[in-house]
């Protein structure tokens, strides 16, 4: 039996373009599909079986944002499947955003340009609403609800004897200025993107403390600046398409211009050929596209100075000394970590309560 992979997010852009990789590499994967829209679901499911027709392709109906649609997908993917060898978390949104010309105009003439160009660090707000169940909508579709997927997912990801990959798309916008222990959801603040993709970069390291025993394993990647519908949501495309001959040109300074969803998908696809136990927990899988073209995924560490995050956000004085970043970070994770299952907790306690309501 071939390995099986689900890849959330997978109707366009990145998770569509790393389907097709992993289709052309291996034609025995049994390749599934989580996505909410199943109209774009059969779109993106036909144009796979087009360019690989024995592929075995299926859907399942998967809204991460919403609680009770991953506690059923999960049910039905357990039903499926007697093991997940990849999980790839990479369903994503920036809604609403707003891209701050002021700051862009100034950036482009400081020493930081280059930085600005590859992260939008200080270009971009967001306005954030409120899901059915409650919950700030970035921080449910891009963390929690994969959170949740991870854990009612543990039967087929933990099978002893066989190791397992879970694979989170980040983003160089990961931000620690923007997360904060003590609003998780970022409901106080204006770059929930942010926030969100950082909470992922820690919680993968709160799961490879608690699964990697188990032989899961987990690991973030950044595909780059893809022109996207999420780019498209954030520039028209017009606009995008005027400014792409500077994005060319960019290339010769930043190799994160990956620019097409194949060349983001790098990162994605390699992890896929990799032996789980020696990827680094600490590093964050860059894909990189240089000025003639190549592709190449890089590990960069991800950022351990994180008591900058800890002398804000936890209780002063702080009870951790400088030098012990690398705890440092294995505490934030883990605060992370603990918060969302406490989180988990309630949610489920309030389904179980809705359910009952209905019942009586
Ligand atoms: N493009 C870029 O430059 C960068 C992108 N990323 C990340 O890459 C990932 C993929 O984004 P990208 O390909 O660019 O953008 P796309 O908008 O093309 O893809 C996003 C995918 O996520 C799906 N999705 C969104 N919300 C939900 C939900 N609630 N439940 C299930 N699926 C959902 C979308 O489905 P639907 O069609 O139904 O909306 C779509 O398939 C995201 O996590 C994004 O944050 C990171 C860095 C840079
Ligand atoms: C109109 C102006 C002439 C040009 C404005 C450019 C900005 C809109 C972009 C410059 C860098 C871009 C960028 C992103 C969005 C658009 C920019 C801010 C991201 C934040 C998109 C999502 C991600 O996850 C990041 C990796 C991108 C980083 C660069």
């Amino acid at each position: 039996m071939g390995k099986v992979v689900l890849v959330t997010g997978a109707n366009s852009g990145i998770g569509l373009a790393l389907c097709e990789r992993l289709l052309s590499h291996d034609a025995q994967l049994q390749l599934c599909l989580g996505c909410r829209n199943m109209q774009r679901a059969e779109a993106a499911k036909h144009a796979l079986l087009v360019s690989h027709p024995k592929a075995q392709v299926s859907i399942i109906q998967l809204d991460v944002s919403s609680v009770h649609s991953v506690l059923r997908a999960a049910q039905e993917i357990r039903h499926r499947y007697n093991r997940l060898d990849y999980l790839y978390l990479n369903a994503g949104i920036m809604p609403n955003p707003h891209v701050d010309y002021k700051a862009f105009y100034k950036g482009l003439f400081s020493g930081r340009a280059i930085h600005m160009f590859s992260t939008g660090e200080g270009l971009l707000t967001q306005k954030d609403t409120l899901t059915s169940d409650g919950l700030q909508k970035v921080f449910a579709t891009n963390l929690f609800g994969h959170f949740l997927l991870v854990r009612e997912l543990e039967p087929l990801l933990c099978r002893p004897g066989c190791s397992s990959q879970v694979i989170w798309t980040s983003s160089s916008n990961a931000q620690r200025s923007a997360f904060c222990l003590d609003d998780i959801q970022h409901k106080g603040g204006v770059e929930p993107y942010s926030s969100s993709k950082y909470a992922s970069d820690l919680l993968s390291l709160a799961l490879n403390r608690r699964y990697n025993s188990q032989g899961v394993y987990s690991s973030v990647i950044c595909p780059g600046l893809v022109m996207t519908n999420l780019t498209y949501g954030i520039l028209p495309s017009f606009l995008w398409t005027l400014i792409m001959p500077l994005m060319w040109l960019l290339r010769m300074f930043t190799n994160t211009f990956t620019l097409m969803p194949y060349n983001g998908a790098e990162a994605l696809f390699w992890l896929f050929m990799q032996k789980p136990e020696t990827l680094d927990p600490l590093a964050k899988y860059h894909s990189l596209t240089s000025g003639l073209g190549n592709n190449y995924t890089q590990p960069r560490k991800v950022s351990t100075d994180n008591y900058v995050i800890l002398t804000l956000c936890l209780q002063h004085p702080s009870p951790f000394p400088f030098h012990f970043k690398m705890d440092i970070d294995d505490t934030i994770s883990s605060a992370l970590y603990e918060k969302l299952l406490a989180l988990e907790h309630t949610v489920r306690m309030k389904l179980k309560d809705e359910d009952l309501g209905h019942t009586s």
